[in-house]
């Protein structure tokens, strides 16, 4: 039998009365996009944060190329190759492109002081490949704080690469971006995972950036993975059009 990139089993998490995980099931396979749709609070974020090591369920267990990594620190999760991008980047808006990754690559080279000497830092090279991959080579001097938020988000996702990851979990890759650039974001981000070969699970509300960029669409309710298919499938499918894009037309 062949192992799984991530398996997730039978994981329950309850804040107070609400039961954010109930019992999630999933397997994620290498070199395939998943999207995960849901209705708001259904748990998606709950499960990207367990995956990641942030939340610990009270039950169930995610095993990380074959490996369980249910009770490991974040930073140990990371350095298996599980890396996380957020809805709202996590950079140092007063540092360059090009500071962030190295600051990230410190950090995965697990160095003291990753703010000092990044002049002299030997990856240069290859982080100034990495924001060629995301299409940010010419910005890589520029402050973040001065970036478009698209860029800001390609920079955000060359940030995880530079952890040299084998699985990306994004939290609305698209959010805050404008819907004209939405589809040339996606189109950079997509191409540059999989060059990187990097397989990605993301959460996602908008409906045409599933259609489009999604291998696989699970869906999740109330705190478990309702069903999965593919997008033309999912989308068609009348509970998905009542409690997911109804909601979110409305
Ligand atoms: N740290 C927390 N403390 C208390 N309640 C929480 C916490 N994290 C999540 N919840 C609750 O758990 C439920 C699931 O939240 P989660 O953020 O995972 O949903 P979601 O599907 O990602 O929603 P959305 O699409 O709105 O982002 C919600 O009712 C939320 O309020």
């Amino acid at each position: 039998m062949s192992t799984h990139l991530l398996e997730a089993r039978d994981l329950e998490i309850r804040f107070g009365g609400v039961v954010a995980a109930d019992g999630v099931n999933l397997t994620i396979d290498e070199g395939k996009n998943l999207a995960i749709i849901g209705p708001n609070g259904a748990g998606k974020t709950t499960f990207l944060n367990i995956c990641t090591g942030w939340l610990k369920p009270s039950r169930g267990q995610v095993f990380f190329l074959g490996e369980d990594v249910t009770r490991l620190p974040p930073r140990k999760i990371v350095q298996r190759g599980v890396a996380r991008a957020f809805q709202i980047p996590q950079l140092f808006s007063e540092h360059t492109a090009m500071e962030n990754l190295l600051i990230a690559v410190s950090a995965r080279e697990g160095r003291q002081s990753p703010f000092l000497q990044m002049e002299a830092q030997p990856e240069r090279d290859e982080m100034r490949e990495l924001l060629d991959l995301v299409g940010c080579a010419d910005v890589a001097d520029a402050r973040v704080d001065a970036l478009s938020e698209g860029r800001r988000k390609l920079v955000d996702i060359a940030v995880a690469l530079a952890l040299k990851p084998r699985l990306l979990l994004m939290d609305e890759p698209t959010s805050g971006v404008a819907s004209s650039e939405k589809f040339e974001i996606m189109d950079i981000l997509v191409k540059a995972l999989a060059r990187a070969d990097v397989t990605s699970v993301f959460v996602e509300h908008d409906m045409g950036i599933v259609k489009n960029y999604a291998d696989e669409v699970a869906v999740w309710n109330a705190g478990e993975v309702q069903m999965r298919g593919t997008p033309d499938e999912i989308l068609a499918h009348p509970d998905v059009i009542r409690d997911v894009i109804g909601e979110e037309a409305a």
